[in-house]
Protein backbone atom coordinates (compact mmCIF):
# COMPACT_ATOMS: atom_id res chain seq x y z
CA UNK A 1 0.00 0.00 0.00
CA UNK A 2 1.12 3.33 -1.02
CA UNK A 3 2.23 5.76 2.12
CA UNK A 4 -0.58 8.74 2.54
CA UNK A 5 0.70 11.76 1.58
CA UNK A 6 0.23 14.39 4.90
CA UNK A 7 1.14 17.30 3.00
CA UNK A 8 -1.85 19.41 1.86
CA UNK A 9 -2.94 19.81 -1.84
CA UNK A 10 -1.80 23.47 -2.94
CA UNK A 11 -5.62 24.31 -2.99
CA UNK A 12 -6.08 22.91 0.20
CA UNK A 13 -3.02 25.08 1.57
CA UNK A 14 -4.25 28.07 0.14
CA UNK A 15 -7.75 27.54 2.11
CA UNK A 16 -5.78 27.27 5.22
CA UNK A 17 -3.78 30.02 4.79
CA UNK A 18 -7.52 31.92 3.70
CA UNK A 19 -9.20 30.57 6.78
CA UNK A 20 -5.84 31.47 8.55
CA UNK A 21 -5.86 35.40 7.62
CA UNK A 22 -9.89 35.38 8.09
CA UNK A 23 -9.25 34.35 11.81
CA UNK A 24 -6.40 36.88 12.34
CA UNK A 25 -9.01 39.19 11.01
CA UNK A 26 -12.13 38.48 13.38
CA UNK A 27 -9.26 38.42 15.97
CA UNK A 28 -8.18 42.23 15.37
CA UNK A 29 -11.75 42.99 14.90
CA UNK A 30 -12.75 41.49 18.59
CA UNK A 31 -10.42 43.28 20.05
CA UNK A 32 -11.47 46.39 18.11
CA UNK A 33 -14.61 45.87 20.60
CA UNK A 34 -16.95 44.45 17.53
CA UNK A 35 -18.71 40.82 18.40
CA UNK A 36 -18.33 38.03 16.30
CA UNK A 37 -22.10 37.16 16.01
CA UNK A 38 -23.02 40.54 15.56
CA UNK A 39 -20.07 40.61 12.55
CA UNK A 40 -21.27 37.43 11.28
CA UNK A 41 -24.97 39.60 11.06
CA UNK A 42 -23.08 42.06 9.09
CA UNK A 43 -21.65 39.92 6.42
CA UNK A 44 -22.78 41.75 3.38
CA UNK A 45 -20.61 45.02 2.64
CA UNK A 46 -22.31 47.84 3.54
CA UNK A 47 -22.38 50.45 -0.01
CA UNK A 48 -20.70 53.50 0.26
CA UNK A 49 -21.52 56.71 -1.95
CA UNK A 50 -19.24 59.55 -2.55
CA UNK A 51 -21.10 62.76 -3.30
CA UNK A 52 -18.78 65.02 -4.35
CA UNK A 53 -18.56 68.61 -6.90
CA UNK A 54 -17.55 72.22 -7.01
CA UNK A 55 -18.68 74.71 -4.19
CA UNK A 56 -22.39 75.21 -4.52
CA UNK A 57 -23.17 72.81 -7.20
CA UNK A 58 -26.25 70.96 -5.11
CA UNK A 59 -24.18 68.37 -3.06
CA UNK A 60 -26.36 69.24 -0.04
CA UNK A 61 -29.47 69.70 -1.63
CA UNK A 62 -29.24 65.80 -3.56
CA UNK A 63 -27.88 64.60 -0.31
CA UNK A 64 -31.26 65.79 1.64
CA UNK A 65 -33.47 64.49 -1.90
CA UNK A 66 -31.43 61.38 -1.21
CA UNK A 67 -32.26 61.21 2.51
CA UNK A 68 -35.94 62.23 2.17
CA UNK A 69 -36.75 60.18 -1.02
CA UNK A 70 -35.41 57.04 0.50
CA UNK A 71 -36.84 57.42 3.55
CA UNK A 72 -36.94 54.00 5.97
CA UNK A 73 -34.00 53.09 4.69
CA UNK A 74 -30.72 53.37 6.94
CA UNK A 75 -27.84 55.84 6.06
CA UNK A 76 -25.21 57.54 7.70
CA UNK A 77 -23.80 60.38 6.66
CA UNK A 78 -20.14 62.06 6.94
CA UNK A 79 -20.39 65.56 6.09
CA UNK A 80 -17.08 67.18 5.09
CA UNK A 81 -17.17 71.33 5.23
CA UNK A 82 -14.33 73.51 3.96
CA UNK A 83 -14.23 77.03 5.83
CA UNK A 84 -13.84 78.20 9.53
CA UNK A 85 -17.22 77.58 10.58
CA UNK A 86 -19.46 74.49 9.89
CA UNK A 87 -22.75 75.37 8.67
CA UNK A 88 -24.32 72.53 6.20
CA UNK A 89 -24.85 70.60 9.44
CA UNK A 90 -28.09 73.08 9.97
CA UNK A 91 -28.61 72.22 6.59
CA UNK A 92 -28.97 68.42 6.62
CA UNK A 93 -32.47 66.94 7.03
CA UNK A 94 -32.13 65.56 10.18
CA UNK A 95 -33.73 61.85 11.67
CA UNK A 96 -36.55 63.37 13.09
CA UNK A 97 -37.68 64.77 9.71
CA UNK A 98 -37.15 62.11 7.46
CA UNK A 99 -33.51 62.63 7.82
CA UNK A 100 -29.86 60.21 8.63
CA UNK A 101 -29.57 57.58 11.07
CA UNK A 102 -25.99 59.21 11.90
CA UNK A 103 -24.30 61.78 10.82
CA UNK A 104 -20.66 62.76 11.48
CA UNK A 105 -19.13 66.11 10.86
CA UNK A 106 -15.70 66.64 10.10
CA UNK A 107 -14.96 70.43 9.59
CA UNK A 108 -11.54 70.80 10.53
CA UNK A 109 -9.94 70.03 7.11
CA UNK A 110 -10.83 68.03 3.88
CA UNK A 111 -11.34 64.74 4.36
CA UNK A 112 -9.20 63.77 0.75
CA UNK A 113 -6.21 65.37 2.92
CA UNK A 114 -5.75 66.88 6.29
CA UNK A 115 -7.85 64.49 8.39
CA UNK A 116 -8.02 61.58 6.13
CA UNK A 117 -7.61 59.68 9.08
CA UNK A 118 -10.66 61.16 10.32
CA UNK A 119 -12.51 59.61 8.22
CA UNK A 120 -11.12 56.18 8.52
CA UNK A 121 -12.16 56.28 12.10
CA UNK A 122 -16.00 57.56 11.16
CA UNK A 123 -16.06 54.88 8.45
CA UNK A 124 -14.94 52.33 11.51
CA UNK A 125 -17.12 53.74 14.02
CA UNK A 126 -19.91 53.78 11.84
CA UNK A 127 -18.86 49.85 11.42
CA UNK A 128 -18.88 49.17 14.87
CA UNK A 129 -21.93 50.89 15.86
CA UNK A 130 -24.07 49.17 13.21
CA UNK A 131 -22.76 45.56 14.14
CA UNK A 132 -22.71 46.12 17.90
CA UNK A 133 -26.59 47.67 17.63
CA UNK A 134 -27.52 44.70 15.08
CA UNK A 135 -29.10 46.87 12.73
CA UNK A 136 -28.71 46.79 9.05
CA UNK A 137 -27.34 50.12 7.30
CA UNK A 138 -28.44 50.72 4.28
CA UNK A 139 -25.26 52.39 3.15
CA UNK A 140 -22.93 55.25 3.99
CA UNK A 141 -22.88 58.70 1.86
CA UNK A 142 -20.14 60.90 2.76
CA UNK A 143 -20.83 64.63 0.97
CA UNK A 144 -16.51 66.05 0.33
CA UNK A 145 -15.97 69.50 0.54
CA UNK A 146 -16.54 71.43 -2.99
CA UNK A 147 -12.35 71.65 -3.30
CA UNK A 148 -11.76 67.69 -2.50
CA UNK A 149 -9.99 65.68 -4.64
CA UNK A 150 -12.02 62.56 -4.45
CA UNK A 151 -9.31 60.00 -5.52
CA UNK A 152 -7.67 59.77 -1.74
CA UNK A 153 -11.47 59.90 -0.61
CA UNK A 154 -12.23 56.28 -2.89
CA UNK A 155 -8.69 55.24 -2.29
CA UNK A 156 -10.06 54.90 1.74
CA UNK A 157 -12.11 52.10 0.71
CA UNK A 158 -8.83 50.16 -0.22
CA UNK A 159 -6.31 51.14 2.21
CA UNK A 160 -8.17 49.82 5.52
CA UNK A 161 -8.56 46.67 6.17
CA UNK A 162 -11.72 46.63 7.93
CA UNK A 163 -13.11 48.98 6.14
CA UNK A 164 -12.19 47.22 2.76
CA UNK A 165 -14.05 43.74 4.40
CA UNK A 166 -17.18 45.22 5.37
CA UNK A 167 -17.88 48.29 2.70
CA UNK A 168 -18.04 48.64 -0.84
CA UNK A 169 -17.47 52.25 -2.44
CA UNK A 170 -20.67 51.71 -4.57
CA UNK A 171 -19.86 54.85 -6.39
CA UNK A 172 -18.53 58.69 -7.12
CA UNK A 173 -21.46 60.79 -7.95
CA UNK A 174 -20.16 64.70 -8.77
CA UNK A 175 -22.58 67.25 -8.89
CA UNK A 176 -21.94 70.21 -11.50
CA UNK A 177 -23.10 73.68 -11.37
CA UNK A 178 -24.17 74.25 -14.95
CA UNK A 179 -23.88 78.00 -14.61
CA UNK A 180 -20.41 78.17 -13.16
CA UNK A 181 -18.80 75.24 -13.76
CA UNK A 182 -16.46 75.93 -16.85
CA UNK A 183 -14.98 79.11 -15.44
CA UNK A 184 -13.73 76.69 -12.58
CA UNK A 185 -12.83 73.80 -14.92
CA UNK A 186 -10.86 76.56 -17.00
CA UNK A 187 -8.97 77.73 -14.26
CA UNK A 188 -4.65 78.18 -14.15
CA UNK A 189 -3.28 76.22 -11.14
CA UNK A 190 -0.25 76.83 -10.12
CA UNK A 191 2.56 74.12 -10.45
CA UNK A 192 1.74 70.97 -8.87
CA UNK A 193 -1.99 71.71 -8.00
CA UNK A 194 -4.74 69.65 -9.25
CA UNK A 195 -7.86 71.67 -10.45
CA UNK A 196 -10.69 70.15 -7.88
CA UNK A 197 -13.22 70.78 -10.63
CA UNK A 198 -11.56 68.88 -13.11
CA UNK A 199 -10.68 65.91 -10.95
CA UNK A 200 -13.77 65.45 -9.61
CA UNK A 201 -15.61 64.88 -13.01
CA UNK A 202 -12.82 62.60 -13.88
CA UNK A 203 -13.37 60.39 -11.31
CA UNK A 204 -17.05 60.35 -11.60
CA UNK A 205 -19.78 57.40 -12.01
CA UNK A 206 -22.41 59.69 -12.75
CA UNK A 207 -22.69 63.36 -13.64
CA UNK A 208 -25.35 65.20 -12.00
CA UNK A 209 -25.12 68.26 -14.02
CA UNK A 210 -27.44 70.41 -12.15
CA UNK A 211 -28.96 73.83 -11.81
CA UNK A 212 -30.23 73.35 -15.67
CA UNK A 213 -32.14 76.63 -15.20
CA UNK A 214 -29.73 78.82 -14.97
CA UNK A 215 -28.32 78.05 -18.76
CA UNK A 216 -29.69 78.06 -22.18
CA UNK A 217 -29.41 74.80 -24.26
CA UNK A 218 -26.20 76.30 -26.05
CA UNK A 219 -24.69 76.44 -22.79
CA UNK A 220 -25.34 73.47 -21.99
CA UNK A 221 -24.49 71.86 -25.01
CA UNK A 222 -21.70 73.71 -24.72
CA UNK A 223 -20.54 72.79 -20.99
CA UNK A 224 -21.54 68.60 -21.71
CA UNK A 225 -19.03 68.87 -24.54
CA UNK A 226 -16.19 70.01 -22.53
CA UNK A 227 -17.66 67.67 -19.74
CA UNK A 228 -17.17 64.56 -21.86
CA UNK A 229 -13.44 65.74 -23.19
CA UNK A 230 -12.84 65.53 -18.91
CA UNK A 231 -15.14 61.81 -18.58
CA UNK A 232 -16.25 59.79 -21.36
CA UNK A 233 -18.03 57.34 -19.89
CA UNK A 234 -20.04 58.62 -16.87
CA UNK A 235 -23.60 58.78 -17.69
CA UNK A 236 -24.50 62.01 -17.22
CA UNK A 237 -27.66 63.23 -15.76
CA UNK A 238 -29.47 67.18 -16.12
CA UNK A 239 -31.18 68.32 -13.24
CA UNK A 240 -32.90 71.27 -11.09
CA UNK A 241 -32.23 71.13 -7.21
CA UNK A 242 -30.38 67.74 -7.79
CA UNK A 243 -33.77 65.80 -8.19
CA UNK A 244 -32.81 62.40 -9.40
CA UNK A 245 -34.14 59.55 -9.59
CA UNK A 246 -32.45 57.52 -6.51
CA UNK A 247 -31.49 54.27 -8.21
CA UNK A 248 -29.55 56.16 -11.00
CA UNK A 249 -26.83 57.33 -8.54
CA UNK A 250 -27.71 54.92 -5.44
CA UNK A 251 -26.80 50.96 -5.74
CA UNK A 252 -25.26 51.34 -9.30
CA UNK A 253 -21.79 49.51 -8.46
CA UNK A 254 -20.54 52.06 -10.37
CA UNK A 255 -17.36 52.12 -9.09
CA UNK A 256 -14.29 50.32 -10.65
CA UNK A 257 -10.79 49.59 -9.28
CA UNK A 258 -10.02 48.61 -12.53
CA UNK A 259 -10.86 51.08 -14.45
CA UNK A 260 -9.38 53.50 -12.57
CA UNK A 261 -5.75 52.02 -11.95
CA UNK A 262 -6.04 51.81 -15.86
CA UNK A 263 -6.23 55.54 -16.23
CA UNK A 264 -4.12 56.27 -12.81
CA UNK A 265 -1.94 54.00 -11.90
CA UNK A 266 -0.57 55.40 -8.62
CA UNK A 267 -4.76 55.13 -7.20
CA UNK A 268 -3.48 52.84 -4.78
CA UNK A 269 -0.61 54.19 -3.42
CA UNK A 270 -0.72 55.61 -0.04
CA UNK A 271 1.95 57.84 -0.28
CA UNK A 272 0.52 60.34 -2.93
CA UNK A 273 1.56 64.51 -2.65
CA UNK A 274 -1.77 65.73 -2.68
CA UNK A 275 -1.96 69.94 -2.47
CA UNK A 276 -5.02 72.04 -2.11
CA UNK A 277 -4.66 75.43 -3.94
CA UNK A 278 -3.54 78.05 -1.05
CA UNK A 279 -5.08 81.02 -2.97
CA UNK A 280 -8.64 79.50 -1.72
CA UNK A 281 -9.39 80.36 1.71
CA UNK A 282 -12.17 80.90 4.00
CA UNK A 283 -13.76 83.62 6.23
CA UNK A 284 -15.55 82.58 8.95
CA UNK A 285 -17.83 84.95 11.02
CA UNK A 286 -19.82 84.11 14.13
CA UNK A 287 -21.45 86.94 15.95
CA UNK A 288 -24.40 87.09 18.08
CA UNK A 289 -26.92 89.76 17.85
CA UNK A 290 -29.58 90.22 15.27
CA UNK A 291 -29.29 91.67 11.47
CA UNK A 292 -31.41 94.46 10.08
CA UNK A 293 -32.81 92.36 6.61
CA UNK A 294 -32.44 95.76 4.68
CA UNK A 295 -28.98 96.28 5.53
CA UNK A 296 -28.12 92.85 5.28
CA UNK A 297 -29.68 93.14 1.47
CA UNK A 298 -27.94 95.97 0.18
CA UNK A 299 -24.31 94.79 2.21
CA UNK A 300 -24.93 91.19 0.64
CA UNK A 301 -25.59 92.57 -2.70
CA UNK A 302 -23.09 94.99 -3.19
CA UNK A 303 -20.61 93.26 -1.84
CA UNK A 304 -20.86 90.11 -4.15
CA UNK A 305 -21.74 92.21 -7.15
CA UNK A 306 -18.27 93.47 -6.69
CA UNK A 307 -15.86 90.52 -5.76
CA UNK A 308 -18.25 88.20 -6.56
CA UNK A 309 -15.56 86.43 -9.27
CA UNK A 310 -13.75 85.94 -6.06
CA UNK A 311 -15.88 84.64 -4.24
CA UNK A 312 -16.94 81.66 -5.25
CA UNK A 313 -19.53 80.62 -2.09
CA UNK A 314 -21.25 82.71 0.58
CA UNK A 315 -23.44 80.67 3.03
CA UNK A 316 -25.09 81.32 6.48
CA UNK A 317 -27.39 80.52 8.86
CA UNK A 318 -28.70 84.52 10.27
CA UNK A 319 -30.44 85.59 13.19
CA UNK A 320 -32.73 88.64 11.14
CA UNK A 321 -34.84 90.99 13.18
CA UNK A 322 -38.38 90.02 13.28
CA UNK A 323 -38.19 86.82 12.27
CA UNK A 324 -38.20 83.62 14.76
CA UNK A 325 -36.40 81.44 12.14
CA UNK A 326 -32.95 81.16 11.42
CA UNK A 327 -32.82 83.05 7.95
CA UNK A 328 -30.69 80.57 5.42
CA UNK A 329 -28.43 82.38 3.67
CA UNK A 330 -26.75 80.96 -0.25
CA UNK A 331 -24.62 82.94 -2.36
CA UNK A 332 -22.88 80.90 -5.24
CA UNK A 333 -20.77 83.87 -7.19
CA UNK A 334 -23.18 86.78 -7.72
CA UNK A 335 -26.15 84.63 -7.14
CA UNK A 336 -27.34 84.74 -3.87
CA UNK A 337 -30.98 84.57 -1.89
CA UNK A 338 -32.05 83.46 1.82
CA UNK A 339 -34.71 82.34 3.36
CA UNK A 340 -36.19 81.72 6.69
CA UNK A 341 -35.65 77.49 8.32
CA UNK A 342 -37.01 76.32 10.73
CA UNK A 343 -37.63 77.92 14.39
CA UNK A 344 -34.58 78.86 16.64
CA UNK A 345 -34.66 76.59 19.66
CA UNK A 346 -35.86 78.35 22.48
CA UNK A 347 -32.67 77.55 24.24
CA UNK A 348 -30.41 78.58 21.78
CA UNK A 349 -28.81 82.18 21.88
CA UNK A 350 -29.24 83.58 18.54
CA UNK A 351 -25.65 83.30 16.69
CA UNK A 352 -25.42 84.68 13.14
CA UNK A 353 -22.81 82.24 11.37
CA UNK A 354 -21.41 83.31 7.97
CA UNK A 355 -18.88 81.54 6.02
CA UNK A 356 -17.19 82.87 2.80
CA UNK A 357 -14.73 81.08 0.68
CA UNK A 358 -13.05 82.29 -2.18
CA UNK A 359 -9.85 84.14 -2.97
CA UNK A 360 -8.25 87.52 -1.60
CA UNK A 361 -10.67 87.61 0.91
CA UNK A 362 -10.29 90.45 3.21
CA UNK A 363 -11.32 89.47 6.47
CA UNK A 364 -11.37 92.77 7.83
CA UNK A 365 -13.69 94.22 5.21
CA UNK A 366 -15.68 90.69 5.86
CA UNK A 367 -16.31 91.45 9.41
CA UNK A 368 -16.92 95.11 9.50
CA UNK A 369 -19.38 94.92 6.42
CA UNK A 370 -21.29 92.31 7.96
CA UNK A 371 -21.33 94.02 11.66
CA UNK A 372 -22.64 97.24 10.08
CA UNK A 373 -25.77 95.20 9.12
CA UNK A 374 -26.75 94.44 13.37
CA UNK A 375 -29.00 96.31 14.26
CA UNK A 376 -27.54 95.87 18.07
CA UNK A 377 -23.71 94.28 18.45
CA UNK A 378 -23.25 92.29 21.01
CA UNK A 379 -19.66 90.97 20.90
CA UNK A 380 -15.85 91.80 20.49
N1 LIG B 1 -31.20 77.95 -9.33
C1 LIG B 1 -30.90 76.79 -8.79
N2 LIG B 1 -30.39 76.73 -7.53
C2 LIG B 1 -30.09 75.52 -7.01
C3 LIG B 1 -30.29 74.33 -7.72
N3 LIG B 1 -29.88 73.30 -6.94
C4 LIG B 1 -29.44 73.83 -5.80
N4 LIG B 1 -29.56 75.17 -5.82
C5 LIG B 1 -29.19 76.13 -4.77
O1 LIG B 1 -27.77 76.31 -4.78
C6 LIG B 1 -27.32 76.61 -3.47
C7 LIG B 1 -26.18 75.68 -3.10
O2 LIG B 1 -26.67 74.37 -3.00
P1 LIG B 1 -26.01 73.31 -2.03
O3 LIG B 1 -26.77 72.05 -2.17
O4 LIG B 1 -25.85 73.86 -0.68
O5 LIG B 1 -24.59 73.18 -2.70
P2 LIG B 1 -23.31 72.39 -2.15
O6 LIG B 1 -22.66 71.78 -3.30
O7 LIG B 1 -23.71 71.48 -1.05
O8 LIG B 1 -22.47 73.59 -1.56
P3 LIG B 1 -21.08 73.48 -0.74
O9 LIG B 1 -21.26 72.40 0.28
O10 LIG B 1 -20.91 74.81 -0.13
O11 LIG B 1 -20.03 73.15 -1.69
C8 LIG B 1 -28.53 76.47 -2.56
O12 LIG B 1 -29.07 77.77 -2.35
C9 LIG B 1 -29.50 75.65 -3.37
O13 LIG B 1 -30.84 75.88 -3.05
C10 LIG B 1 -30.85 74.40 -9.05
O14 LIG B 1 -31.05 73.41 -9.75
N5 LIG B 1 -31.11 75.65 -9.51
Amino acid sequence: MEGLSISPTQPEAKRVKELQAECKKLEKYQEEGIAEDALAASQSKVPAHILTGFLGSGKTTLLNHILRETHGKRFAVIENEFGEIGIDDKLIARREDLGAEQIIEMNNGCICCTVRGDLIQGLRSILKKTALDGNKLDGVIIETTGLADPAPVAQTFFADDLIQARMTLDGIITVVDAKHCLQHLREEKPEGVENEAVEQLAFADRIIVNKTDLVDAAELEGLTYEVRKINAVAPMIYTQNSKVAVDEIIGIRGFSLDRVLESDTEFLKDDQDHQHDQSVSSVGIECPGECDQEKLNIWIATLLRERGVDIFRTKGVLAVKGCNQRFVFQGIHMIFGGQPQDDWPEEEERVNRLIFIGRNLDREELQRGFRSTLVTYIGP
